[in-house]
């Protein structure tokens, strides 16, 4: 049975299997059920979601993959993890910006220590919809970070549930599905979040989901481009910055905790 390298990495607490496969010759057609089975926290390595490293031309390809094998446009947090792969396994210079693609496009990482910032382009801010779980609806603004974010903002955390199914949404705004963040005030500048992902259900962070946050929350407060938010999620702690030409940058830690072979 062929033995394939992995490593497994977070950040803060979102966590995927890395499949290294620099010139795409390993994984050939990487199947949902090949990524349900190393994302299972039972019989396989564990994870949210599994991000496939490729050359690209110069540079990188990150193909993530949410943990029910469906595939993202993009991952906030997966994409700073597999900035520190690049990093730790001597492919990218720490000192220069970090250019990888996505499906949602170019995205440029800088490393300073144990952060990593990507920078996730400009946020669009539409409309808004409702999002339900038993006994609660709340309005809810739509974001898209290049992937589909409903935030609502709520009295309690808790007021979400167990979060066991995804939140009902409106199928007509999100006809792909969608991420759904609950949001509490913290402080000035401060929030406090919990998600349900598409395609991994509720994870302890989400990237783009903390940038939608911020977003909704810069725009609930009358503010927009030359604001920054602290974003606690279950899983640690992000700093989210809207930048006066209109950008996001999300900040926080990443880490590489195992490597090893899997026939999975
Ligand atoms: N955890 C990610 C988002 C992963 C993709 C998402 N579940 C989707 O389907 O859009 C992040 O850190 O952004």
């Amino acid at each position: 049975m062929a033995e394939y390298e992995f490593l497994k990495g977070h950040g803060t607490e979102n966590d995927f299997v890395l499949l290294p496969d620099l010139d795409g010759t390993i994984h050939g057609d990487l199947s949902p059920e090949r990524v349900r089975a190393l994302c299972d926290r039972r019989a396989g390595i564990g994870g949210d979601g599994v991000l496939r490293v490729l050359r690209r031309g110069d540079g990188w390809f990150m193909d993530y993959r949410n943990s029910d094998g469906s595939l993202s446009e993009m991952c906030g947090n997966g994409i700073r993890v597999f900035a520190r792969y690049l990093v730790d396994a001597g492919l990218a210079d720490p000192a220069q910006p970090i250019p990888v693609d996505t499906r949602d496009g170019r995205k440029v990482l800088t490393v300073d220590g144990d952060l990593i910032t990507a920078d996730m382009g400009t946020p669009r801010v539409l409309g808004e919809s409702k999002v339900a779980v038993p006994g609660h609806t709340w309005p809810a603004r739509h974001v898209d970070m290049g992937n589909p974010h409903a935030v609502a903002f709520v009295d309690s955390l808790d007021d979400a549930g167990p979060l066991l199914d995804p939140p009902e949404h409106d199928a007509a705004t999100y006809p792909d599905g969608v991420n759904v963040e609950f949001v509490v005030r913290r402080g000035e500048r401060h929030v406090a979040m919990r998600v349900h992902e598409r395609g991994s259900g509720e994870t302890r962070s989400c990237g783009t989901g903390a940038c939608a946050v911020m977003v909704a929350a810069a725009v609930a407060d009358g503010l927009g481009p030359g604001s920054a938010y602290r974003v606690d999620v279950p899983g640690g702690t992000l700093t989210v910055t809207w930048t006066d030409d209109d950008r996001v940058l999300l900040t926080g830690p990443a880490v590489i905790v195992a490597r090893g072979t899997t026939s999975l």
